[in-house]
């Protein structure tokens, strides 16, 4: 049974259709890669892969049950298991909270007592790279690779099946890009943890993804195992995708 699942997916924003028919499937600990140029419908597709947003058509399966209305029990527990990454750290970390306390905030939502969550701190800086001294400090005394990091260890922090990051290097400085991407594929692969990447940089994807779907004005136009995928484009907006590609811009 696939871990997530979208089929016949449609959304229109003020009668205009963004999603015009999507679906995918992700197995268990897989990597799925979204690319599409900018209003393609990929943030769009992507918050309703997580619930956050109903479909005007279609459906979102997880683990084979319908995904459960947004707010509910059902879903703030089904949420718990799909953690989201996205483009910028400082928009998601609470300035006023130490990098303790925002990696706390989730584990006290669990449950765990006081003295629990303390002793669990040490041990997700460690997974992300980020030295124990990080703790005391706010956000904004940490550099933007070092607060994607906190980003990353705090949906860690709840041993997610799906991680779902959406741009998750694009507003940090290049010479960072291709740490951060690293980081999620080694931790990917210690968990077995499945993840969607959405970019709209190609060589993001091909590094990041085994199968890819490109997505041009609401439908996929092609998808496949990535490196083949882009290798051997066949869909002329696939070639041209690949062509255009910034390469000296490109963190990998
Ligand atoms: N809540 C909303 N209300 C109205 N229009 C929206 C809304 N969300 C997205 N759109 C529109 O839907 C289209 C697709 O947006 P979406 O963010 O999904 O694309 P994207 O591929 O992720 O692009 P980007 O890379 O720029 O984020 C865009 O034209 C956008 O303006």
């Amino acid at each position: 049974m696939n871990l997530l699942e979208a089929r016949a997916i449609r959304k229109a924003y003020q009668g205009r259709p963004v999603l015009a028919g999507v679906g995918l499937a992700l197995g268990e600990g897989r990597t799925l890669g979204l690319v599409g140029e900018s209003g393609s419908g990929k943030t769009t597709f992507g918050r309703i892969l997580m619930g956050l947003e109903r479909p005007d058509a279609g459906e979102v399966l997880y683990r084979g049950e319908p995904m459960p209305p947004a707010g509910s029990p059902a879903w703030r527990a089904l949420r718990r298991r799909i953690q989201a990454v996205h483009q910028d750290p400082s928009a998601v970390l609470n300035p006023f909270w130490s990098i303790q306390e925002i990696l706390e905030e989730p584990l006290r939502v669990q449950g765990l007592a006081r003295a629990q969550r303390r002793a669990r701190i040490p041990a997700l800086l460690d997974q992300v790279g980020l030295p124990a001294a990080v703790a005391p400090r706010l956000p904004a005394e940490l550099s933007g690779g070092q607060k994607q990091r906190v980003v990353i260890a705090r949906a860690l922090s709840l041993a997610p099946d799906l991680l779902f990051a959406d741009e998750p290097v694009s507003a940090l400085d290049t010479s960072v890009q291709a740490q951060i991407l690293n980081l999620l594929l080694e931790i990917r692969r210690e968990r077995a943890m499945a993840m969607v990447i959405v970019s709209h940089n190609i060589d993001v994807v091909r590094h990041m993804a085994e199968r890819t779907l490109v997505l041009r004005d609401g439908i996929i136009v092609e998808e496949g195992p990535s490196q083949a995928l882009f290798d051997h484009p066949e869909h002329p907006f696939t070639r041209a995708l690949v062509g255009a590609l910034p390469r000296l811009a490109s963190p990998l």
